[in-house]
């Protein structure tokens, strides 16, 4: 079945859209995003000018995963204040605009603090805080994804002694396009990739929005990754072929006792992973753990419109896979048991989910930020 994989040819070019940047404009500061729905069909600049824009693009997922979610908040915060918006009602919108990936909250959180904290100088001087708080927070997760790559890397070696190379199954999208530098769980693959321990990566088209299909599959193909796309139900069938070695996903959510929270459809796949006895590892930043979320239970789960089911934008355009009224249930994450988590890989190292109170302490060592 090796020979399934589809070898692409390396193309290493840059996106011609920055994913996320902060540029000045004639008209005031805007913040320029690669517009995740048009791909792979076009890279398109999606440019917002305030914050009621920014919260359309990361409602619509022009803008989305975890990590970037977090980024993008904290740039949402700084514009609101660079263009003498009020800014705590900014922060609360922003917030709200997506309920369980946590990073969102934390990332508006982190910009929204700098700036109070400078509110007494001025309100150019805050605006700024807020901005060099978005940039460092910016910065930073670029430092975790290499940090992930190269811990991840270490772990699969760790757990895949075998000399033939890694076949690694993945969920969703979680590379470059969610990042400020080269993703979490795609990180480790591509690291696996540069390290020629890739033997071949599954990529799940992650249904309904296909984040695996449009964007995984369009990174790995960009960056000469042995990929072979399957449709989400395919995966039963590849573990009992024996051709998945592990299970690497992000996370969006992950509360004190090591519940993992992620795209719809990573659940399933932990539940198979154990059945056949394969490592289920999650990779996400410390900014990911939540010490103030109690369990999985407690993880508020996003409820995306049934006609993303029904009508899957993706999917040819305007193309309807239902009868006219048919309801949808359209949950866009499921909540994975600790038990069922082989690891979770972060900057700081790797972490065993069954020692909640470790994740905790992890979090409150790291985060200058708590949410609960
Ligand atoms: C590093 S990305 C981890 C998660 O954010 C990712 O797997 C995911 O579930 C994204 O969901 P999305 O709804 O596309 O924002």
């Amino acid at each position: 079945m090796a020979d399934q994989y589809a070898h692409d040819e390396a193309r290493d070019e840059p996106f011609r859209t920055p994913v996320i940047r902060w540029e000045e404009s004639p008209g005031g500061p805007v913040l320029t995003l690669l517009d995740q729905t048009r791909l792979p069909a076009e890279e398109v600049r999606l440019v917002c000018a305030d914050v009621p824009a920014l919260v359309r693009a990361i409602q619509t997922l022009a803008v989305r995963g975890a990590p970037l979610l977090g980024i993008a908040g904290a740039y949402g915060v700084a514009l609101a204040a660079a263009r003498g918006r009020d800014v705590e009602e900014a922060a609360v919108l922003l917030e709200r605009s997506r309920p369980t990936a946590v990073n969102l909250a934390y990332g508006v959180r982190l910009a929204a603090d700098a700036w109070r904290a400078a509110a007494g100088k001025g309100a150019e001087r805050a605006a700024g805080a807020a901005l060099t708080a978005a940039r460092e927070l910016h910065r930073r997760d670029a430092e975790a994804s290499s940090a992930m790559a190269g811990h991840g890397l270490a772990l699969l070696d760790e757990l895949l002694p075998g000399g033939g190379g890694h076949r690694i199954l993945t969920h969703c999208n979680t590379g470059a396009l969610v990042s400020g530098g080269e993703g979490t769980a795609f990180a480790v693959a591509l690291a696996a990739h540069r390290a020629g321990r890739l033997r071949g990566l599954w990529v799940d088209e992650t249904r309904p929005l296909l984040q695996g299909a449009r964007l995984t599959a369009y990174e790995a193909a960009r960056n000469g990754l042995p990929y072979t796309l399957l449709t989400d139900n395919a995966a039963g069938s590849l573990f009992t072929a024996g051709e998945v070695d592990a299970v690497l996903i992000g996370a969006d959510r992950i509360a004190a006792d090591g519940s993992v929270a992620n795209k719809v459809g990573s659940y399933p796949l932990a539940v198979l992973a154990k059945y056949h006895r394969v490592p289920f590892v999650v990779v996400a930043p410390t900014t990911t753990i939540d010490p103030g979320t109690a369990d999985g239970a407690s993880i508020v789960v996003e409820q995306r419109p049934g006609r993303e089911v029904t009508e899957p934008p993706g999917v040819g355009g305007g193309l309807v896979v239902a009868p006219p009224g048919t309801r949808a249930y359209n949950p866009a994450f499921d909540v994975t048991p600790p038990e069922l988590v082989t690891a979770i890989v972060t900057e700081e190292g790797v972490l065993s989910p069954v020692t909640g109170g470790g994740i905790a302490a992890l979090c409150a060592r790291s985060r200058q930020v708590t949410i609960s």
